[in-house]
């Protein structure tokens, strides 16, 4: 059947399930503007209030404007009309839109037991009960497990500095980049694909895969993805007429089953005594052995305690684990026996926590690459004290101290680009009242990030970029002692890593990653815009040009990439565990 038929026909099925529901929206619609009569008029007479916000229109609320692709300028400009807190709908949602750290505080932080579930997906399924994306799970006992598990293992991680996988691929990295600069995208997302794919399960070769499949994830999770994330009857439509339907349910079991397949990969080397224990999956295991492990609620054992003391089974700077404890892993072999439920838990657990971590920091150091080639002042001044404390060595995490000019570079890097412009919404969980105003179980809040950004008061001309926001004590979000701030654990803006409990699990690996990335890359490299062979003209950069997810990544965009004098050498030789004499 040619493609034109296909759509008459899916559009002429279509049309019923689009009638239906609209009779059922005008019937909710009706009751709704009954309801909200009545409770406008409180006991005493009064009229009760409301936020302000556009004009809703029946049936459609305000989806005809909302735009599928940078829907946060949108909510930017209703914000400079409205005020920090504001109300719209869609058909089937109702959205409470904050602009102000203060409000969102109250809302998400004070009152986070009210306001920590998800909102519904449409194409994707089943998200909210779990297993698979713990960050749009509700907060039920399978979010619970997940979410203490992957913090304790992040935590634990971090006290190692994530045993070293950084810095050896951040030594890939440049020398891809000496090899083959015009990559960079590619170059840049795959080295956060292999630090995660490591870090879970000692398979670096995994990190391609990552970024693709957290990128068609993404799609899927977003606005701009597919047409039923916004025209949500047509997900009603029977399977064999539903290609979006059928598009998920293929994609989520790939993604399941290649979790799975890694899981159980890393289960037969720890039953022989080859996985390292620098890697999430042995920590894992090693809490099977010692049935301490999360297991699927509902599963008769019980989780242990949190066992993120425990002893660390790496070496400084080596891969350590190997082999260790040998003979005490055979012993207990059958114990990694598991029910598929508890394999697929735990495989869910671990890969959607290496999924999460790919394209999160991609984003933000494409746009710290971008703004160090479009303020080469900063750039220069980040240079001289990389320079002064590193010389001829690469940076570490253990310079961060060192390094104040280059963390301001890239804390502004995420204030003026955020990677998650409109934030995760939260969901209500129960009826509310906030500042005399009904939110009625449901309702979604969100905490937009674009904006909170632009709050002139705290970033003055919040649309230039100046790390010396961080650097200068005049400004608002400056703190001392500049050997610790700024950073992207603690301080000010970390409303970029979103509010209460169900804040981002991952501050400290955003911490180092970025740091040792962004020191090295200036370290070995001047980063400019590209120059056109042809006309000899700067190629323009068009730094509002994005991809439209939930998470956000620069593109179309190229650079220019100059290895600094000196650093050819000291490039190569950091690169020869991965590709020998170069
Ligand atoms: C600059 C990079 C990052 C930014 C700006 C960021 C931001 C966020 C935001 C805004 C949320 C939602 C919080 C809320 O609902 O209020 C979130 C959740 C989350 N983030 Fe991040 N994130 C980053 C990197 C990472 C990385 C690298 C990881 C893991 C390796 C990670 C793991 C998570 C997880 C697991 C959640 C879900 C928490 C939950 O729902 O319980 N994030 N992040």
């Amino acid at each position: 059947m040619e493609t034109s038929n296909l759509t008459l026909l899916i559009l002429y099925l279509a049309i019923p399930s689009l009638l239906i529901s609209a009779v059922q929206q005008i019937l909710s619609w009706r009751k709704k503007t009954t309801s909200t009569t009545i409770s406008l008029v409180g006991s005493s007479g009064k009229n009760l209030k409301k936020f302000p916000g556009p004009r809703q229109f029946p049936l459609v609320g305000r989806i005809h404007d909302l735009p599928r692709f940078g829907l946060w300028l949108k909510f930017k400009e209703w914000a400079d009309e409205y005020g920090p807190i504001y109300t719209t709908s869609v058909p089937d949602a109702t959205f409470i839109i904050v602009s102000d750290e203060k409000i969102a505080e109250e809302l998400l932080v004070k009152r986070g037991h009210i306001y920590s579930g998800r909102p519904q997906i449409r194409s994707l399924i089943g998200h909210k009960e779990g297993v698979v994306y713990s960050a749009l799970m509700d907060r039920h006992d399978t979010w619970k497990l997940q979410r203490k598990w992957c913090h304790a293992a992040m935590a634990h991680a971090h006290r190692s500095h994530f045993y070293g996988h950084i810095e050896s691929e951040t030594r890939r990295f440049l020398i891809l980049l000496l090899l083959s600069p015009d990559q960079f995208l590619d170059h840049t997302r795959e080295f956060c694909g292999r630090v995660m794919s490591r870090l879970a399960w000692d398979d670096a070769t995994q990190g391609r895969l990552n970024g693709e499949s957290a990128d068609k994830t993404l799609h899927c999770m977003s606005v701009s993805g597919p047409i039923t994330n916004t025209m949500t009857p047509l997900w009603g439509l029977p399977g064999v007429i539903n290609p979006w339907y059928r598009y998920e349910v293929q994609r989520e079991r790939e993604l399941r089953g290649w979790w799975l397949g890694l899981f159980r990969r890393a289960k037969e080397r720890m039953r022989r005594g080859e996985l390292p224990g620098d890697t999430w999956a042995y920590r894992y295991f090693e809490q099977v052995l010692n049935e301490t492990a999360p297991v699927t609620p509902g599963d008769a054992r019980v989780p242990g305690p949190d066992v993120s003391g425990s002893k660390p089974k790496t070496q400084e700077g080596g891969r350590g684990g190997k082999g260790e404890g040998k003979e005490e892993v055979f012993e207990k072999k059958d114990a990694l026996d598991q029910p598929e439920k508890d394999e697929t838990f735990a495989s869910c657990m671990i890969g959607f926590l290496n999924l999460v971590g790919v394209v999160t920091i991609s984003g933000p150091l494409k746009f710290f690459e971008m703004a160090m080639a479009l303020h080469p002042e900063w750039q220069r001044k980040a240079q001289a004290e990389i320079d002064e404390v590193c010389g001829d060595r690469m940076p570490t995490i253990a310079d961060f101290e060192k390094l104040p000019i280059l963390r301001a570079c890239l804390k502004e890097t995420v204030r003026w680009r955020s990677g998650v412009p409109l934030g995760v919404p939260h969901q209500a969980e129960r009826d509310d009242e906030y500042r005399g105003v009904k939110i009625k179980k449901g309702t979604i809040v969100l905490a937009c990030e674009w904006t909170i950004n632009r709050n002139p008061i705290k970033y003055p001309s919040p649309e230039t970029y100046n790390p010396a926001r961080y650097l200068d004590p005049s400004y608002p979000t400056f703190q001392a002692p500049l050997t610790r701030y700024p950073n992207f654990r603690e301080g000010s803006s970390m409303h970029s890593f979103g509010w209460g409990r169900r804040t981002c699990l991952g501050q400290n690996i955003v911490d180092d990653e970025m740091f040792v990335f962004g020191a090295a890359l200036l370290w070995a490299f001047d980063v400019t815009p590209k120059t056109c062979p042809v006309t000899g003209r700067e190629v323009p950069i068009d730094t509002m040009k994005t991809n439209s997810h939930v998470i956000l990544e620069p593109v179309d965009f190229e650079l220019g990439f100059r290895v600094r004098e000196g650093k050819r050498e000291r490039v190569l030789e950091g690169g020869k565990e991965f590709f020998g004499k170069v």
